[in-house]
């Protein structure tokens, strides 16, 4: 039973979305962004690797999809802290019965929610407000040799980006669209 997080399913299994619970007072508020304890219940095996933060200055800036292939593949705990974005993660599981599905939801610093992505998932958002800022949790450090990429604007994906796609960087624009045998990502 987790304390400091409602915890929400989502139509694709072990993909979470976690709302924070607020500590409040006249000061303001706190709320923890991670727990050992509780997220092992849901699905966090092992210590948190790496941290990582962003900014993105400008609405419509899509950074995406992103995953590390095995042996480096991750969990991540995606949570924005400024601005508001949309957030997607699309199963590349090979044996999931919801293969390249994806779900997309919003992230905000008034919403107080974090999306839980397990292991096998590409993971990209759209800033969609300007000054848009991002704490990461990953569950293995960063392997740039086991980086790997999906196009965020892939027809087969079929991610419906609220705002006209911008701000892509080079690598990002420059991922191949998914041939019709692509076989995703091996557990
Ligand atoms: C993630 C990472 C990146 N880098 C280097 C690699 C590039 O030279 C530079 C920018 O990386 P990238 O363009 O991948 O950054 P984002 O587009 O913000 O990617 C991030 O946002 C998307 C949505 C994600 O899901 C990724 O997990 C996260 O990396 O930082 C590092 O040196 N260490 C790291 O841990």
């Amino acid at each position: 039973m987790t304390v400091r997080f409602e915890i929400e399913t989502t139509p694709i299994e072990g993909l979470l979305v976690l709302k924070r619970r607020r500590i409040t007072d006249e000061r303001g508020h706190i709320s923890r962004l991670f727990c050992s304890d509780e997220l092992a219940e849901i699905g966090w095996r092992g210590p948190v690797a790496q941290v990582n933060e962003s900014a993105s200055r400008f609405a419509g800036t899509v950074r995406g999809m992103h995953f590390q292939s095995p042996p480096f593949s991750e969990i991540k705990l995606v949570t924005c802290v400024a601005g508001c974005i949309l957030d997607v993660a699309i199963d590349l599981r090979r044996n999931s019965p919801t293969f390249l599905n994806h779900v997309a939801v919003e992230l905000s610093a008034d919403n107080a929610c974090s999306f839980l992505i397990p292991e096998g998932f590409a993971h990209g958002f759209q800033a969609l407000t300007d000054d848009v800022r991002m704490i990461y949790a990953h569950s293995a450090p960063y392997h740039a040799e086991a980086e790997g990429g999906l196009s965020p604007t892939d027809p087969r994906l079929g991610v419906a980006w609220p705002l006209p796609v911008r701000h892509l960087s080079p690598r990002d624009a420059g991922h191949p669209l998914l041939d019709a045998d692509y076989q995703g990502l091996a557990a």
